[in-house]
């Protein structure tokens, strides 16, 4: 397999030695995304308009009302369906399919031996929290080993990924935090959640949908196919047992 450091066009191979980790939820965590593009189509075929993935790459990761201003605005479809009409439509159907929600391969094993090795680690989403309730439901023991979680409707998060609030919050509630960002590794799937972490001076590792275009990998740290392919020990962290690997 390629080094996937090196793989990835011009970053330097030099990884700061990491001591604090931030998780992504949907689409890094859980396997949330699929739901949000099926309702998507469901809704834009109505205007018999397609839900493709450039649309999808603007949308992931934020806020549900930025999000859906996004959806409206791209699609032409603002004077039929405003952006809060979207999410009420939308909701009905996603009540349904949250509690459903499955994890990403690898994510047990990576939060797992985290915790079990004493690294602090957190979560930072932009879904608020009735959704994210419903996305744990089945998950509930593995998010409780999470130090803290900081939600899209956070009051300290005054506007979604690109912006890097919720992270720098995230960062400051760890144990005697502020945690140095240098020192903070986020993982996360969405090109907004990239930026995000990125614009808050975090190092981030990017597991993104082998959909997206990959020009959007470029601004990540490392790009992985899969949390399984994860190496704790190139970001100064306690290797995986090899025995339980
Ligand atoms: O990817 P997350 O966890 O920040 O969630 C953001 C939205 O709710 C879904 O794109
Ligand atoms: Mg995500």
């Amino acid at each position: 397999m390629a080094n996937p450091v090196t793989a990835v066009g011009g970053r330097s191979s030099i990884k700061p030695s990491i001591t604090h980790v931030i998780f992504d939820m949907d689409g890094l965590l859980l396997d949330t995304e699929k739901f949000y593009t099926e309702v998507q189509e469901i809704i834009l075929a109505r205007y018999n308009k397609t839900f493709d993935w450039s649309l999808k790459a603007k949308m992931m990761g934020k806020k549900a009302i930025e999000a859906a201003r996004v959806f409206v605005e791209e699609t032409g479809i603002s004077e039929s369906l405003s952006a809060e009409d979207f999410l009420s439509e939308r909701e009905e159907m996603l009540r349904t399919m949250f509690p459903t929600s499955e994890l990403m391969p690898g994510a047990s094993r990576l939060i797992r031996h985290l915790h079990a090795n004493g690294i602090p680690i957190c979560v930072a989403t932009g879904s608020h929290r009735r959704h994210f309730e419903l996305k744990t439901q089945r998950h509930c023991e593995l998010f409780s080993l999470m130090h803290h979680i900081v939600l899209g409707d956070d009051p300290e998060v005054k506007q979604g990924k690109p912006s890097p609030d919720v992270f720098l919050a995230a960062a400051k509630r760890f144990e005697g935090g502020p945690v140095d960002p240098n020192k903070i590794l986020v993982f996360e799937d969405a090109p907004s959640g990239v930026l995000a972490a990125k614009n808050a001076g975090m190092s981030v590792v990017m597991v993104p949908d082998p959909r997206l275009d990959s020009s959007f990998h470029e601004t990540a740290d490392q790009v992985l196919g899969s949390l399984l392919d994860f190496n704790p020990s190139e970001w100064g962290l306690p290797a995986f047992d090899k025995a339980a690997s």
